[in-house]
């Protein structure tokens, strides 16, 4: 007979993604303190798109850094998917990012001198997938993204679309608990960016948890949830009421759902 799984030894749907206590950052210049988040508390549930704006250095990169462990801490807690992060040692939080966190950046971030096939599997590997799952992994992403054809060029050689596209294949490599985006249409056009919007609302509708920083209102509206920051502090933090979903492409045709269990 299997036995009944007690509240407590339930798989983490209870346990939010990620959450922060009393998160404080004071950077330190010239000797001098500069707070840049004080005292954040913050609670992310599985499957939540949330959004965090606010207005030129209120704190969102530094925020979104820490909860990835970028960047470190002043004091307070931070937790991903039940466990303690902030403790962590640099290679601790190496572990735990290969494991459960993905990255996208403004500034795409691939390794330039690797191939777009090796920069997706890259991450795979290092996760501890064999050779053939992380080829696989990499085949299906690529593959979803519209991308095959791209596998064996170098970065340099593709658009700022099909780089974030990349970027945001080798974040999905490891089918993160949790999407961490630092303005990730940020240098993209307006084309580009209901392309990628599309990838994350698609992502995000199949149960992908993202947490974005962005400064434009029209990429918000994706996301069901909007905390503003303001001078380091949570100024509003609440649902989106009628997000404004962004209108298909007609160039692209109706889009593809990507499948993140795949
Ligand atoms: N490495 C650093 N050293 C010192 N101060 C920093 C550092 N990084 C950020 N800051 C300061 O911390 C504050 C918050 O910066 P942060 O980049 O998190 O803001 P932001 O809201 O993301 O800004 P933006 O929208 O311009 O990217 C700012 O006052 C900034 O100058």
């Amino acid at each position: 007979m299997i036995e009944p799984v007690s509240p407590a030894e339930e798989p983490s749907a209870a346990v939010p993604v990620v959450r922060a206590v009393n998160l404080v950052k004071i950077y330190q210049t010239g000797g001098l303190p500069v707070p840049a988040v004080r005292g954040v508390d913050l609670r992310v549930e599985p499957g939540e798109f949330v959004a965090v704006m606010g207005p030129s250095g209120s704190g969102k990169s530094t925020l979104v850094h820490m909860l990835g462990g970028l960047d470190t801490r002043t004091s307070g807690e931070i937790w991903v998917d039940g466990e303690r992060a902030d403790t962590l040692t640099e290679s601790g939080w190496a572990i735990l990012r290969r494991r459960k966190i993905g990255f996208v950046f403004q500034f795409f971030n691939l390794v330039a001198n690797m191939t777009v096939a090796d920069n997706v599997e890259l991450p795979a590997l290092l996760g501890g997938s064999s050779p053939r799952h992380a080829r696989e992994r990499r085949e299906y992403l690529l593959g979803e993204l519209g991308l095959s054809g791209k596998a064996d060029a170098s970065p340099a050689q593709l658009s700022g679309g099909e780089q974030q596209r990349v970027a945001l294949a080798r974040a999905l490599a490891n089918q993160p608990r949790l999407l961490l985006a630092d303005e990730p249409t940020g240098n993209l056009d307006s084309r580009n960016t209901r392309d990628v919007l599309r990838l994350l609302g698609e992502v995000h509708r199949q149960g992908q948890t993202i947490v974005m920083v962005t400064h434009d209102a029209r990429v918000a509206a994706l996301a069901d949830r909007l905390i503003t920051l303001l001078d380091g502090e949570i100024a509003d933090d609440g649902a989106i009421a009628s997000p404004r979903r962004p209108k298909p492409d007609p160039d692209h045709g109706p889009g593809k759902v990507i499948e993140l269990r795949g």
